[in-house]
């Protein structure tokens, strides 16, 4: 065991066996050497009084303790956050990834600001009119009103057109009139809504002059700004214990014929005017989902940056850990020396680069299709739909895998809640399911893609992510296998335009048998899903193949070769994953399977030298990563030590519930 100031001489040894350039890496990561430094200047910041620490751990707390001391952090930390942080990052950067990550210092779990940050302030910028950006966005960042993001109902979350909540406009008084008319229409399950916030932003259904417009945004006050006392007409609370997010006061609203003025009603995409009279003024009419559309965008950043922390703890602890003996009287290996642990880890660092790469390349088309939208073209956003609703689903799904993947790689320690590794988990496996459900979101790119396989039928040109179709259409034999990067990503095209195919075939050969095409699109579900799940699969493969070898054109030798095994690891690893799927639409043997296999087994063995400098090169520091096992000098068992001194149950050496409980139990007779 090393001393206090000591690095585990395991970890030490790893580092000197690190074969290429870390920081290089990291700036690969970080998109450039100046995010790498913009990144650590707010970190120095953000972090420099270490305001972050509990004397108690935030897990041995009450709940309301737990929520008091979240509340107690947000403020400490928003101070920074307007003071010091807004100067560094510019408004329109402040909800970079990079604020997010140094939050996590404060928070093992949520803070009930995060909503406000996340989707209160993006929705008054996408949805509000110039004038009235003027009236709330001032108060908004400088945290002077706090809101939340109501949409979601009892009855309703996946199915927005569904929601019962109503507004309805009273051209006398000039207001509109919120209600909730059931038990389902309560809103249910905002960030920040249950204690926290005196604002909030409520999707409603919009009713004037006695015809109903379907769901709009409105901007509600809810909460007295002195008293913090609920406002009348208002019914507000938190939900109850979840299994994450519990310092996030989810709660639940509803409205007994609350007013609100008519200019609270989010005017950019449609307004009712002073009489009553509704003007639409949105070219697409799922522009009120705009800030689903950001959030679901900025989701894949948050399933690389979580995946990037679950590996770096579980990589460094399987550094650290000596278990068993592989043959009589041997010195216990290291865990990480396992190939079965190395499967289990690899991919989960190659995974984190791979939603990095494509996070990076996402965002950069959103804010594409964001300009062009300014301009008055809407072309691009039913792609943009698509491409975000299918790359929030598979990321977060596969993050939460591999999260859960990092935790069974670190024992039973890994159970620990000081260990982190649960907390993300839950926190990930929450992204699969809100802002939109994996398999809701996944038929949502279905839709586009039985339409652009229409569209290459009739031979139309169709957008550039579904190109391949044009090239798939005719093909009526298997494509010709090739074990190569560009061969794996042209086989994985394939086995997406092989799957569409075959929804299509279905769909149309179930309306031949009477069915309409509702109940035909219903029936052939399971596929529909199962063909976006390809399509985004090919999607990420492309993408962090052609991004590595753009982003790594100028990088020295070794980090270059590093970077090719972890990516050509990642390809080979869905190759074998989905073995079926080739064998099905490509001329892959068994012989060839054989090989990628021999490939992957010979990548992990290349890759076990570097695997620690490789977490390294995510660059967390350890007040980001909040964990017993995964700190940069791997003093794992001192500081699972020191955690159980801060555990409120061994302050005292004999629980008072001795007396009271079991001291009489003992004694009772049987
Ligand atoms: C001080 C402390 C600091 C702490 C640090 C803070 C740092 C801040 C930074 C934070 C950064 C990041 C973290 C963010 C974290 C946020 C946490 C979020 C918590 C959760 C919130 C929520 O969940 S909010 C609620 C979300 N709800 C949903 O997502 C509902 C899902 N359902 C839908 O989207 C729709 O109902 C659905 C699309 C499924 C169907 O809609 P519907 O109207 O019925 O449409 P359809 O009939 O199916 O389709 C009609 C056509 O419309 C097209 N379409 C649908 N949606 C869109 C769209 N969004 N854009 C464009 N087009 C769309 C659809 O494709 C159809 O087209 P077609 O041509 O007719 O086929
Ligand atoms: C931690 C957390 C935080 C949240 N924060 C907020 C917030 O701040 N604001 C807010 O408004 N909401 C919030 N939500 C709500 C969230 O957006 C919804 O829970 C989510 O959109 C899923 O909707 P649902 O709960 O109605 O699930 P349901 O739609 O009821 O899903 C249940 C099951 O039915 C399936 N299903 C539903 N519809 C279909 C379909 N058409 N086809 C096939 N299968 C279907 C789903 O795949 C799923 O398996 C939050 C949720 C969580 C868990």
């Amino acid at each position: 065991m090393s001393s206090k100031k000591e690095i585990n001489e395991d970890l030490v040894n790893e580092r000197r066996k690190c074969n290429f350039n870390i920081q290089e890496v990291t700036h690969i990561i970080d998109g450039g050497v100046e995010n790498t430094l913009q990144r650590k200047k707010i970190e120095d910041v953000a972090l420099n009084g270490g305001a972050s620490l509990d004397d108690v751990p935030e897990e041995c707390m009450n709940l309301r303790e737990r929520y008091e001391n979240a509340l107690r952090k947000s403020c400490v930390y928003a101070n920074i956050l307007r003071n010091e942080l807004l100067e560094i990052t510019g408004i329109e950067n402040f909800g970079t990834p990079v604020i997010r990550r140094t939050g996590d210092a404060f928070f093992k779990d949520i803070s009930p600001f995060m909503l406000h940050l996340g989707m209160f302030v993006p929705t008054i910028m996408g949805q509000c009119t110039a004038e009235q950006q003027g009236i709330w966005l001032p108060k908004a960042l400088d945290m002077q009103i706090i809101g939340a993001y109501a949409q979601t109902e009892l009855g309703h979350g996946t199915f927005i057109r569904g929601l019962e909540t109503t507004a309805t406009y009273d051209p006398k008084t000039k207001e509109f009139i919120l209600y909730s008319p059931t038990i389902t229409s309560y809103k249910w399950w905002a960030g920040g809504l249950g204690r926290t916030a005196n604002h909030c932003i409520v999707v409603a259904q919009l009713y004037t002059q006695g015809k109903c417009h379907g769901v709009h945004p409105f901007i509600v006050q809810i909460r007295d700004l002195d008293t913090h006392m609920p406002l009348p007409g208002i019914k507000v609370g938190e939900i109850g214990p979840r299994m994450g997010f519990n310092t996030a006061d989810n709660g639940f609203l509803g409205f007994n014929h609350f007013r609100i003025p008519r200019m609270n009603m989010m005017m950019k995409n449609a307004q009712v005017l002073e009489d009553g009279t509704y003007v639409k003024v949105a070219r697409h009419g799922k522009l009120t989902y705009g800030t689903m559309v950001f959030v679901r965008v900025t989701l894949v950043n948050e399933a690389s940056f979580n995946l990037s922390k679950a590996v770096t703890i579980a990589v460094r602890y399987s550094a650290v850990r000596r278990q068993s003996e592989l043959r009589p009287g041997s010195a216990e290996p290291q865990i990480l020396d396992y190939p079965t642990q190395q499967h289990k880890l690899f991919i989960c660092i190659a995974t984190a680069h791979a939603f990095q790469l494509t996070a990076n390349w996402l965002w950069h088309t959103f804010t594409v299709v964001q300009a062009e939208m300014r301009k008055g073209n809407i072309d691009t956003l039913p792609e943009l739909h698509a491409l975000s609703s299918c790359l929030k689903a598979v990321s977060t799904s596969d993050a939460a895998a591999c999260i859960e993947q990092c935790r069974f790689a670190c024992g039973g320690h890994g159970y620990m809640m000081s260990s982190n590794l649960p907390y993300l988990y839950s926190f990930v496996a929450a992204t699969r399911t809100y802002e939109g459900d994996y398999t809701v979101l996944l038929l949502q790119t279905a839709r586009y893609l039985v339409k652009a396989w229409e569209q290459a039928e009739a031979k139309k040109i169709v957008t550039p992510t579904v190109a391949y179709l044009n090239r798939c259409f005719d093909t009526n034999e298997k494509v010709a296998w090739t074990n190569s990067p560009e061969g794996i990503i042209k086989s994985f095209q394939a086995i997406a335009a092989g799957k569409i195919s075959l929804c299509v075939k279905n769909i149309r050969q179930r309306i031949k048998t009477g069915m309409d095409y509702e109940d035909a699109w219903l029936m052939t579900t399971v596929q529909l899903v199962s063909a976006a799940e390809a399509h985004c699969r090919s999607m990420i493969l492309d993408t962090y193949w052609n991004e590595m070898q753009r982003l790594t054109k100028t990088s020295s030798d070794n980090v270059k070769m590093v970077l090719y095994q972890l990516t050509t690891l990642y390809l080979v690893y869905w190759a074998l994953e989905k073995s079926g799927d080739l064998l099905r639409y490509t001329s892959i043997t068994e012989g060839d399977i054989d090989l990628l296999q021999k490939e992957y087994e010979d990548l992990l063995v290349k890759i076990r030298p570097n695997a620690v400098g490789l977490v390294d090169a995510f660059d967390l520091r350890d007040e980001i990563l909040r964990s017993t096992l995964g700190s940069y000098d791997g003093r794992v068992y001192e500081r699972l030590m020191e955690e159980v001194q801060k555990n409120p149950l061994n302050k005292v050496p004999v629980d008072p519930s001795f007396q009271k409980y079991l001291k009489p139990f003992m004694k009772s007779k049987i």
